[in-house]
């Protein structure tokens, strides 16, 4: 629109130097002759002096306005720029003649994208021009275009719509990734700390097997959690929160955090702490993670550390390392409440703290008083209800009673602890095949066995008590 301005007074400034020329020829013929090369470069000049005579003016007094969006803003990536490339990329392709395939995350398929140098957009009625400019150095901007009777709209709240748009779409599409950490002999000058992998996890909460009332109750509570922003900043509170999973093995916790990647696109960071020599350590570790991630410690009762065997923990890593201070040689529970409560939390946002473990009795209080870990999730043997779940998911039965042997295996469930990892073994098609009926007699049978094992060693732990007391 400006462009064609610019070139429409550079035609009629053509136009009218070439009929000076052929005039001055035709009244002077034999006084003033100006070969035609000699006429061109005196028109090649003139025109760039009439266009920037013209530039300057059609700037001056045209009623357009320009914003420029830099790639780089002193050294550092405006993260406004590829929000916007997103947010123009993801505009309507139908009537864009030209297109770019691209595969972000194998389970969302080859997306297409608008890949033009000028776009049109209009907001509430207004229309705005887009263009992405390569300057000669290579770098990159966005020239936003649009007339200055929307100035307040477009300044105030296109700009903001266009940004929080592009970002949501990049968290959309975003490709997790799980990060595992190195041990500090492989880190170079603070980098190479974690190391990662895509992501890619079929883990969801429809299919987690579990209590569907306290399945809504932990879902409801995620999405207020990735909602929070602007109420953790009302409130004055760090954007984190805290879930500590408890249960026996194979309920469901790791099944469990996986899902909750997913559901959030969050990356995960699975701190091994036997890897981390100390405090300070773990302090870099942490600092080093981005927001919108979920920092996982699993089996942390195994962290010596952090249960009743916290004394002989410190003598023992005196011994091992010769000096005294004990936050120098291991890391301390105390550095890892730091941690939770938000000391640190001037170095990102947007994070989950998940603490896994099959042994809550085993925990240091201090580790799991409220306040510390927001929610405490107990991922339990499988219940009926959790068991209807796993039916559906491998079986594809639905419903209460889908299938008669349904009532068997409830009466089962609630006389034998079983976890839900050994029932959807069971359940697991052999070659592909679903046998329903087979699957469902594998449940029972096991549940059977469980239930005779089970009575037999209540039966025996009985008599070891008699014994003792009597
Ligand atoms: N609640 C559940 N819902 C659906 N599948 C489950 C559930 N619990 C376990 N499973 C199945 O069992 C497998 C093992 O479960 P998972 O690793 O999540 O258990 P865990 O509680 O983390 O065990 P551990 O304490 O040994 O780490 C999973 O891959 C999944 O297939
Ligand atoms: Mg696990």
């Amino acid at each position: 629109m400006m462009m064609g301005d610019s070139f429409g007074s550079m035609g009629s400034s053509m136009a009218s130097l070439f009929f000076l020329w052929a005039t001055i020829q035709q009244i002077f013929p034999n006084h003033l002759k100006i070969t035609i090369k000699e006429f061109l470069l005196s028109l090649f000049q003139q025109l760039c002096f009439a266009q920037r005579v013209s530039d300057h003016f059609t700037n001056l007094f045209s009623p357009y306005v320009e914003i420029n969006f830099p790639e780089s803003d002193k050294y550092s990536f405006n993260q406004a720029f590829s929000a916007i490339e997103t947010y123009l990329e993801s505009k309507s392709t139908d009537k864009s003649k030209r297109l770019r395939g691209s595969q972000v995350k194998e389970s969302k398929g080859l997306v297409l994208k608008r890949n033009e140098a000028k776009v049109r957009d209009v907001y509430e009625g207004v229309n705005v021009w887009w263009e992405i400019v390569v300057e000669t150095d290579g770098n990159r901007y966005y020239k936003l275009t649009f007339h200055n009777r929307a100035r307040s709209l477009i300044t105030n709240s296109y700009v903001k719509h266009v940004v929080q748009e592009g970002k949501s779409i990049i968290v959309k599409n975003k490709q997790t990734r799980l990060f595992t950490n190195n041990p500090s002999s492989q880190w170079v000058f603070g980098q190479n700390m974690w190391r990662s992998i895509e992501f890619e996890h079929p883990a969801s909460f429809e299919t987690l097997a579990m209590d569907p009332k306290k399945k809504e109750e932990i879902l409801s509570d995620l999405i207020a959690f990735s909602n929070g922003k602007e109420y953790y900043k009302k409130i004055g509170k760090a954007w984190k929160r805290g879930y500590l999973l408890y249960g026996p093995p194979g309920t469901g916790k790791s099944t469990m955090i996986s899902a909750m990647a997913n559901l959030l696109n969050y990356n995960i960071y699975d701190l091994e702490l036997t890897a981390v020599k100390n405090n300070s350590e773990l302090k870099k570790l942490l600092t080093a993670t981005s927001s919108k991630s979920i920092i996982v410690i699993e089996d942390i009762d195994c962290s010596v550390e952090f249960t009743g065997n916290r004394i002989k923990k410190e003598n023992s890593s005196r011994e091992r390392y010769g000096k005294e201070d004990k936050d120098e040689n291991s890391v301390t529970l105390s550095g890892l409440l730091n941690f939770i409560d938000g000391i640190w939390s001037a170095c990102g946002q947007e994070r989950i703290v998940v603490f896994t473990t099959n042994h809550l009795e085993k925990l240091d209080p201090a580790l799991i008083r409220r306040g510390r870990m927001d929610m405490h999730i107990e991922l339990s043997y499988c219940t009926y209800e959790a068991f209807k779940i796993l039916a559906k998911n491998y079986l594809d039965l639905d419903g209460d009673e889908a299938h008669p042997l349904f009532r068997e295996i409830k009466t089962l469930l609630e006389e034998t602890m079983i976890s839900p990892a050994d029932v959807a073994e069971n359940l697991m098609a052999r070659n592909h095949q679903i046998n329903v009926e087979k699957s469902l007699r594998l449940v029972i049978n096991t549940l059977e066995e469980k239930k005779d094992n089970q009575k037999s060693q209540q039966e025996k732990k009985k008599q070891k008590k008699f014994k003792m007391f009597g």
